[in-house]
Formats: structure tokens, C-alpha cells, sequence
């Protein structure tokens, strides 16, 4: 059978991916999602002329002085009057200025004696020196935040400013997530000689936890079609991600078991490696990804499938990993005819490939800082020549 292209396969998954309900959630509780609509602004900011310094407000035109204070405004209680020529109001940060000033002086270039002002300095360059006008940052109205933006701390600090109280995002995923195998038992376990501490299931939650996703565990099973069936027919999740069974062996059964509980499979076999048995579909309102069992396997697809997914799931406009450039540590050699996410470290831009890539190798990977990406049918590449890399640290 041939494989399916990695781009290919991201597109088809893509595809079966149903659209969630949107729910709105506080400010303070919205880090990380993705805003299901758009937000602009609900007010000017700053609304009025403000002082951006502490000291007097006055008119430019009445330079060098002196002048006499005639009242006071700070942030939250301006000076309700009007100055007119000779006048001053002692200023703070933040404060409204008072109508018919148009420039600050600051403090430190003004000697004060009672209510009366002089200048020690050189004072405020022109009208509108040291104050923020009305609308420098936004105006009401004006678009702040694109549907499918992700919502990091620096865009709900501005939609509070803008007077959000709350964002629509997609509600949460729920992701269930089963390990396979008969040689599998959990963490810490007394091992018997044929067993194998599951780590695959440990890694994704990890990898998720991340993510605005709840996790249903769905622990370890093992390779038995009816125990499969059984657990992947009761499922009520968004997503279902398994790890192993997913190749061509006698005991490799998450193919006829996702069938038999009621999935179709979209595609099955990949141009990647590590990865290539990864298949998907989607049984009833649930995406199915079932990944490889090989640890490293199990970690690029789930880098390059599960996680984009949730974020699809979740919103995001731009789900994929991107990658950026890198210098090769060492030569490299021709790639084979699937994608090649190859275990690398990085120090100073310099991607450095492990010597050994089996894809069984916890180890090198839980030492890796960065995936170096070889495009199918690449020529052999010398040290120094731009790589293509994913950072994973
Ligand atoms: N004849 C062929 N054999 C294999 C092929 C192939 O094309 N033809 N593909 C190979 C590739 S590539 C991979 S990757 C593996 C993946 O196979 P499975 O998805 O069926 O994985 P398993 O056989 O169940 O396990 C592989 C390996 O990983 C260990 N494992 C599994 N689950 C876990 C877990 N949760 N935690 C830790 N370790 C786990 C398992 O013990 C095996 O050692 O197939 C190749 N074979
Ligand atoms: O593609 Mo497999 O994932 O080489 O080990």
C-alpha cells in the first residue's frame, strides 16, 4: 500500500474535525484558548488627554513662566475647571489634563513657593510634550483581536482595556487516551520479564496537559478485540488518541477494533518517519488518531497530529508546529522517501542530529531540544548547510 503523504494526511484529519460550541469565559480564565469571534474595542483609549508625567499642566504658550497653581488633578479625579494665561494645575500620571492646557512640566524642571510656579529647566518642548492624547492606542471600535487568535496574556490585559469582560472560545476538549499492549502494566510496577512500564500514555497526557483539554483515561489495554471493542464503543469524547497495535502484526488490532466498535478509517499508513502506521478516522461525533507504539513514533505524531488537532479543535487559526531555520551540526545523509523528523539538539542555531535514531529511544529524545525536518528524497546535506528544524524544548 502506498503511503499517504504527511500534508495530505494533516488536511484529511483536518477535515473530519467537527466544529465545537462556543462558551464565553472570564478574562482571567481565557489564557491559551483561541477567541471563537472577534473583539474590538468598546471604548477610546485613553479616553481623554491624559498626563504621561508627574508635574504641571499648562499652556505651552505661557513659557518661561511663572505661573500660578490653581488646583490639582490626579488619575481618577481631574481638575474640573478651565486654566486660562498664567495658570498651572500640579499634574500626576495618568491624570486628565485640564481644559485649555496643552502641555506637562515635569517636577523635576519646576521650582514650586506656595502657588507660585517657576521654571528650572528647559520645560516641555511644544504643545502636546508629556501628554498622551485622547485615542493613542485605540479608538472605539477599532479591531483588536481576529477570530482564531490564540489569547496570550498581552491580548486579555488589551481586550480588559478595551472593556471585554469576557471572550467566546470554543469549549473544552475532551480527549481519551488508551495505550495498548499486552506487555504494558503501569508506572512503578513490579515487572515481570516480558513486561514493559507504559510510558506512551504518561508522555501524552503531558504533552496535552498543556492544552485546554480534558483527559479521559482510559489506561492500559490490552491486545484482546473484544476488550477494545468494548472500551472504544462506550467512548463520549471528542477525540480518542491510542498508542500502538497500530502495525501490521498478528497481535496489532486497533485497525479491525476502531472498525468493529463503529469507526471509519480515513487513512492508515504515512510518509513519515518515525510514524508511518499512524492511522485516523472518526467513529460517531469522536476523531480517531491511533498513533505507533514506538515511543518516538508515538511523540512526532502526536507533535504533528494530536496537538494540532486540539488546537484546531479549540480555535486556532494556525494549529501546525511551525518550523524555523537551523545550521546542521554534521552532514546528513540522503532521506528515504518519507518525511524525517530526525532527534537533534540545538545550541546557538546549530541543529545537531543524534547519532542513533530508533525510534525506541526515550533517552535521546527526552535529550533532544529540536526535531531536524528532512523533506522525502532530500540529498545528502554538509555540515553548515540551513536545516529545517521544529523546536521541542
Ligand atoms: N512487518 C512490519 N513490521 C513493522 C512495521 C511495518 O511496516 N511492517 N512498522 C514498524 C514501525 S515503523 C513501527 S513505528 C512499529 C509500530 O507498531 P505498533 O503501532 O503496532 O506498536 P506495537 O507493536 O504495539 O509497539 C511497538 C513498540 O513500542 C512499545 N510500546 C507500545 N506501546 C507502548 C507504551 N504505551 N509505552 C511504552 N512502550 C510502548 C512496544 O512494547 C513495542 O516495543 O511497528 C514496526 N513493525
Ligand atoms: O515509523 Mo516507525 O514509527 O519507524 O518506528
Amino acid at each position: 500500500m502506498s503511503l499517504l503523504p504527511v500534508a495530505e494526511a494533516q488536511a484529511r484529519l483536518l477535515a473530519l474535525l467537527p466544529l465545537l460550541a462556543t462558551e464565553p469565559v472570564a478574562l482571567r480564565d481565557a489564557a491559551g484558548r483561541w477567541a471563537a469571534e472577534p473583539l474590538a474595542a468598546l471604548r477610546t483609549q485613553p479616553a481623554s488627554d491624559l498626563s504621561a508625567m508627574d508635574g504641571y499642566a499648562i499652556r505651552h504658550a505661557d513659557l518661561p513662566g511663572p505661573w500660578r497653581v490653581v488646583g490639582e488633578s490626579a488619575a481618577g479625579h481631574r481638575f474640573d475647571g478651565a486654566i486660562t494665561a498664567g495658570d498651572a494645575v500640579r499634574i500626576f500620571t495618568g491624570a486628565a489634563m485640564p481644559s485649555g492646557a496643552d502641555c506637562v512640566l515635569v517636577q523635576e524642571e519646576a521650582r514650586r513657593d506656595g502657588a507660585v510656579l517657576t521654571l528650572a529647566g528647559d520645560g516641555p518642548r511644544g504643545p502636546g510634550g508629556n501628554v498622551r492624547r485622547r485615542g493613542l492606542d485605540f479608538s472605539c471600535g477599532d479591531p483588536l483581536v481576529a477570530v482564531g487568535e490564540q489569547l496570550t496574556p498581552q491580548l486579555l490585559g488589551l481586550a480588559a482595556v478595551a472593556g471585554h469582560a469576557q471572550v467566546e472560545v470554543r469549549r473544552r476538549v475532551c480527549v481519551a487516551v488508551a495505550a495498548t499492549g499486552d506487555e504494558l502494566v503501569a508506572p512503578g510496577s513490579d515487572l515481570g520479564p516480558d513486561q514493559l512500564p507504559e510510558s506512551n500514555g504518561v508522555m501524552l497526557s503531558a504533552m496535552l496537559a498543556a492544552l485546554p483539554v480534558d483527559i479521559v483515561d482510559l489506561g492500559i489495554l490490552p491486545d484482546r478485540l473484544e476488550v477494545m471493542v468494548e472500551a472504544f464503543a462506550g467512548i463520549d469524547a471528542d477525540m480518542l488518541v491510542t498508542t500502538g497495535g497500530a502495525s501490521v502484526g498478528d497481535h496489532d488490532l486497533i485497525c479491525p477494533a476502531l472498525t468493529a466498535a463503529g469507526a471509519e478509517i480515513d487513512f492508515w499508513r504515512i510518509a513519515l518517519r518515525p510514524g508511518k502506521p499512524m492511522l485516523a478516522g472518526r467513529m460517531r461525533d469522536t476523531v480517531v488518531l491511533g498513533l505507533p507504539g514506538n515511543p518516538v513514533s508515538a511523540f512526532v505524531t502526536a507533535h504533528l497530529f494530536v496537538l494540532p488537532m486540539v488546537r484546531a479543535l479549540g480555535g486556532a487559526a494556525m494549529p501546525w508546529p511551525t518550523p524555523v531555520p537551523a545550521v546542521a551540526g554534521s552532514a546528513l545523509p540522503a532521506n528515504g522517501d518519507r518525511l524525517d523528523y530526525m532527534r537533534a539538539t540545538l545550541a546557538d542555531g546549530v541543529a545537531t542530529p543524534a547519532d542513533a535514531q530508533d525510534s525506541s529511544m526515550l533517552r535521546t529524545l527526552a535529550r533532544a531540544q529540536c526535531l531536524i525536518v528532512r523533506q522525502p528524497h532530500a540529498p545528502p546535506m554538509a555540515k553548515g548547510e540551513r536545516v529545517d528544524i521544529l523546536p521541542i524544548a
